[in-house]
């Protein structure tokens, strides 16, 4: 039998790692994410972009910081929900980001009602901000991923044939 897609679930790997999908085989956030510390609605990660990141000379690809804000973010509501999607991320670039550098993360929750999730996070070094960033997340419905396949693996209904009015 198939293997259930939406029994997929961010938890804890060996290490005490929260880790993606792509990250959990590795047992480390090819990211340069680790959690510093963590209270009930708010997590602290340092983070080093590693070279291969680099969008200028010294300096992180901003694709880099969006996707680590996108980790920090969803792990501070993680840590209460491990079925979460991102439905929006804002990142607001103040200062370049070196690379291989420790910067600092921190992330909170604003708001928790029902499915959706607020939640807002900067980086930051030497206490200077570089970054900051805001999302909307939402706790995944039961057969989320269920029925991405099925719209996958359904036929369009148009093809990939020219367009008709009516
Ligand atoms: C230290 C390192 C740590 C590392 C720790 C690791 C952290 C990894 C975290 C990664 C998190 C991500 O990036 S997740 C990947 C990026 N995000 C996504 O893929 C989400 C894509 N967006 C969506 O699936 C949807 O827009 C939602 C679920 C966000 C919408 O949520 P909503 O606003 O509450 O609305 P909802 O009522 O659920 O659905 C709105 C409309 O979308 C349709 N819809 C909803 N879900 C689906 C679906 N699965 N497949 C098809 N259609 C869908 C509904 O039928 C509806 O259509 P109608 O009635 O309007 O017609």
């Amino acid at each position: 039998m198939a293997e259930d897609p939406d029994a997929f679930a961010v938890e804890p790997s060996p290490s005490g790692r929260f880790l993606c999908g792509g990250c959990a085989p590795h047992d480390a956030c090819r990211l340069g994410v680790e959690i510093a510390d963590a209270r009930d609605d708010a997590v602290r990660f340092e983070v080093v972009c590693p070279p291969f990141w680099h969008g200028g000379p010294g300096v992180a690809h901003g694709g880099w910081i969006a996707a680590v804000f996108d980790d920090a973010l969803n792990v501070v509501a993680l840590r209460i929900e491990p079925r979460l999607v991102t439905k929006s991320l804002t990142v607001s670039y103040l200062r370049p980001v070196p690379v291989g550098r420790p910067v600092e993360v921190s992330a909170r929750i604003d708001r928790h009602a029902g499915r959706q999730w607020e939640v807002s996070a900067e980086m930051t070094l030497a206490d200077t901000a570089l970054a900051t960033a805001r999302a909307e997340l939402r706790t995944r419905r039961p057969l989320h991923f269920a029925h991405h396949q099925a719209r996958l693996t359904r036929p369009s209904p148009s093809g990939n044939g020219p367009r008709t009015e009516s």
